[in-house]
């Protein structure tokens, strides 16, 4: 008897353009939520579009949190009682976002997505991805019911914050090939739908590498679309696999062994160009991974990411401890092994 049975959850309503974010309340009111809004946000995209945001709401209340941890989740849901908040906006960054998603269905409330910057593909999906102590949890929560990019606010975000979006998108080329590995030695569930879409959003964007560009609001736009279509990816498939293979534990770890020195993006994106190599080796597609990644000004060694070479070494040797994901790296790779990949793709 056929037994296979799906339930795919996506966002209602995704804006995406110049000057959306005043259109955030008119967003809202479709979808019929009530209740208290309680704007769940960051220091800079408090300061810089907090006003805005809470503007358009009665009675909003806000919350700010500082790091991405459970306890930063835990003090939401606090805040979210306490004012008996009807849905959560999250405001900001990767951080703001997955937390403020992850506490919304903790709390079984609705959650709505306005990135300030286009740099990561959290920003739609189904995903919460928190640290705790040496592993992280990449946990399973409602999408948001409505997303508002604003290609204005994120072209005057940083351009490192961009370019993070982009190497985030390009490091789905080694994830999907992770995918397909377990796949075929693990007997892990592998959605071709999921997989295509996946490598499709970062062909498309490599393909329009030539009009991403510092200062060129269309590169918000661009990067801000192929972070929609990733997160989609992850959605169909329920789980961030599509999105995250051996090149996010490998920033997973950098993140406790080497906190605060790059951005999430930029380290998936140096990981997957030494995971590739490990995948099809010293003539394989590495090389495109990188030049890929040098063509939008995004890091490509561990110097650019301003980590040590031991650092990478350690992160490499040690990523595959992170969660129970089967990838390139099997049961962990040796020092000897690491320092090599590393060495022969320059990123040390
Ligand atoms: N759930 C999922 O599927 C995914 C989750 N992620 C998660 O997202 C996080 C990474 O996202 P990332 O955005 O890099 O992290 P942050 O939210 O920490 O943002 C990075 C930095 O940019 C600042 N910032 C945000 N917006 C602006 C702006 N418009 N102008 C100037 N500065 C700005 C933030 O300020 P401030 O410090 O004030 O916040 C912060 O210092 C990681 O925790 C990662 O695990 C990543 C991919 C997918
Ligand atoms: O960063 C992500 C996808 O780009 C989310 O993946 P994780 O499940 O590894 O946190
Ligand atoms: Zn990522």
């Amino acid at each position: 008897m056929f037994e296979k049975s799906t339930w795919i959850k996506l966002p209602r309503n995704v804006l995406v353009g110049h000057g959306v974010l005043d259109r955030l309340g008119e967003a809202v009111d479709e979808l019929y939520l009530s209740g208290t809004p309680l704007v769940v946000t960051s220091p800079t995209p408090m300061r810089l579009a907090g006003d805005r945001v809470v503007g358009q709401f009665d009675g909003a209340e806000t919350v700010t949190v500082e790091k991405a941890s459970f306890e930063s989740v835990e003090r939401v849901v606090a805040a979210a009682e306490e004012c008996d908040a009807g849905f959560l906006v999250g405001l900001g960054g990767g951080k703001p976002v997955d937390i403020a998603k992850m506490a919304s269905d903790h709390l079984g409330v609705g959650f709505v997505s306005v990135p300030t910057a286009a740099s990561h593909d959290g920003i739609v999906s189904g995903r919460s991805s928190i640290p705790e102590g040496d592993t992280r949890h990449s946990v399973a929560a409602d999408p948001p019911l409505a997303v508002v990019a604003d290609t204005e606010l994120l072209a005057k975000a940083p351009w490192e914050l961009t370019t993070a979006g982009c190497a985030d998108i390009i490091s789905n080329y080694t994830a999907v090939k992770d995918w397909r590995l377990a796949n075929r030695l693990k007997n892990v569930e592998y959605s071709e739908y999921a997989g295509a879409l996946s490598e499709m959003t970062a062909e498309m964007l490599v393909g329009n590498a030539g009009s991403i560009k510092k200062g060129l609001e269309e590169s918000s736009w661009i990067v801000a679309k192929a972070l929609m279509s990733s997160g989609v990816a992850m959605s169909i498939a329920g789980s961030s696999r599509p999105a995250s293979g051996a090149e996010h534990l490998f920033s997973h770890q950098l993140d406790r062994i080497a906190p605060g020195k790059a951005l999430h993006g930029h380290q998936v994106g140096v990981g997957s160009i030494m995971t590739e190599f490990l995948h099809s080796g010293e003539k394989g597609q590495w090389a495109d991974i990188r030049n890929a990644l040098a063509g939008i000004d995004a890091p490509t060694t561990a110097d650019d990411l301003g980590v040590t070479d031991e650092e990478v070494v350690e992160a490499l040797t040690t990523a595959h401890t992170i969660r129970d994901r089967y990838t390139i790296l099997g049961d962990g790779i040796t020092e000897e092994a690491a320092v090599h990949v590393a060495t022969a793709t320059g990123v040390i």
